[in-house]
């Protein structure tokens, strides 16, 4: 056969079958076949694909290290990458979205959301003045003071009033890294409840990172699941997930009535029995496990007993 009529695509067929002239304007992401390291490291994302449709609230998990973050900061393009990622139909490598917000946690620690200013001066400078219907419904359902002072109050008031600034102006994507965890069950209530009618009236999609179940039963719609990097599966799973999926783990088929915890807990021991797998696989020098070791003895280990400052 001649080598042009060949029935098997090559990469950059498969790229232009994923990325075609036209998206479907239903997508609200597409990722195709990323890779990505930091310096010095291995790769924290590998050959990972995904299809977002707008609309969808998502709930991302993995284990502690599996790319969750690394994932949705590049989406935000807070990292680059010269990989195909189209959030809102852009490349994020050339056009930042408009309408796409990122949440992390790593703001709490930023000196100047620490530092002795009002609240409300603080979300009038960045711009809470533009939406102040949106603000103040935010105000009432996140039950912030606009009297406090930034470096005098809890981190769960701090996030309180970052969700507030985060989430006053319209978004289309919502990319979340775990920033609920220090909200109060109330507050993270009325939070959940929000984000669902934003994305059921407005069409707007949520992608949400977390390692806390509690209350989020009825909150997504379909569910990632990241391992080592990797997704399982390059469109998110409708949650709940049909028995007959083949990407529910195998010690919860025929279990009825089981919860976003069982199911998270169900993967990640799966996805730790094949990590332990593949370093068991692993010979010679480049072997490497995690946990304790025998018959090792580290030289910190002679070093410390040596000169023993604990006494
Ligand atoms: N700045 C960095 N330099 C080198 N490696 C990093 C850096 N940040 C993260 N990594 C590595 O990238 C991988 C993915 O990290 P990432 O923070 O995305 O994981 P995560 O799924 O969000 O984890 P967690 O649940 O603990 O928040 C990990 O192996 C981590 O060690």
């Amino acid at each position: 056969m001649h080598r042009f009529e060949s029935s098997t695509p090559t990469p950059s067929q498969r790229a232009a079958a994923d990325f075609p002239l036209f998206p479907d304007p239903h997508l609200a992401i597409r990722v195709h076949d990323l890779t990505f390291s930091f310096p010095h490291a291995p790769p924290a994302l590998t050959h990972l694909s995904l299809k977002v449709t707008k609309g969808q609230r998502i709930l991302l998990i993995g284990a502690n290290g599996a790319g969750k973050s690394t994932l949705l900061q590049l989406l935000a393009g807070k990292r680059l990458t010269k990989a195909h990622i189209v959030v809102l139909g852009k490349d994020v490598f050339h056009q930042s979205s408009i309408g796409v917000t990122f949440l992390g946690t790593e703001w709490a620690s930023n000196p100047v959301v620490r530092s002795d200013i009002l609240v409300s001066a603080f979300l009038d400078s960045v711009g809470g003045w533009r939406h102040k219907a949106r603000r103040d419904r935010l105000l009432d359902l996140l039950d912030v003071d606009l009297d406090w002072h930034m470096h005098a109050i809890s981190d769960g008031e701090r996030r309180r009033v970052q969700l507030c600034m985060g989430l006053m102006a319209p978004w289309d994507v919502l990319l979340l890294d775990e920033v609920t965890v220090d909200l109060d069950v109330l507050v993270r209530h009325h939070l959940l409840g929000f984000l669902k009618e934003e994305s059921e009236l407005r069409g707007a999609t949520v992608l949400y990172a977390t390692h806390i179940f509690d209350g989020l039963t009825t909150f997504p719609t379909h569910i990632a699941h990241l391992h080592l990097g990797s997704l399982t599966t390059t469109e998110p799973i409708p949650w709940p997930i049909a028995p007959s999926h083949p990407g529910l783990p195998a010690s919860l088929r025929g279990t009825v009535g089981y919860g976003l915890w069982d199911l998270a807990l169900a993967w990640l021991e799966e996805d730790r029995e094949r990590r332990r797998g593949d370093e068991a696989a692993v010979v010679g020098r480049e072997a490497h496990k995690r946990g304790a070791r025998k018959e090792e003895t580290t030289d910190s280990e002679v070093f410390y007993k040596k000169y023993d400052y604990s006494h």
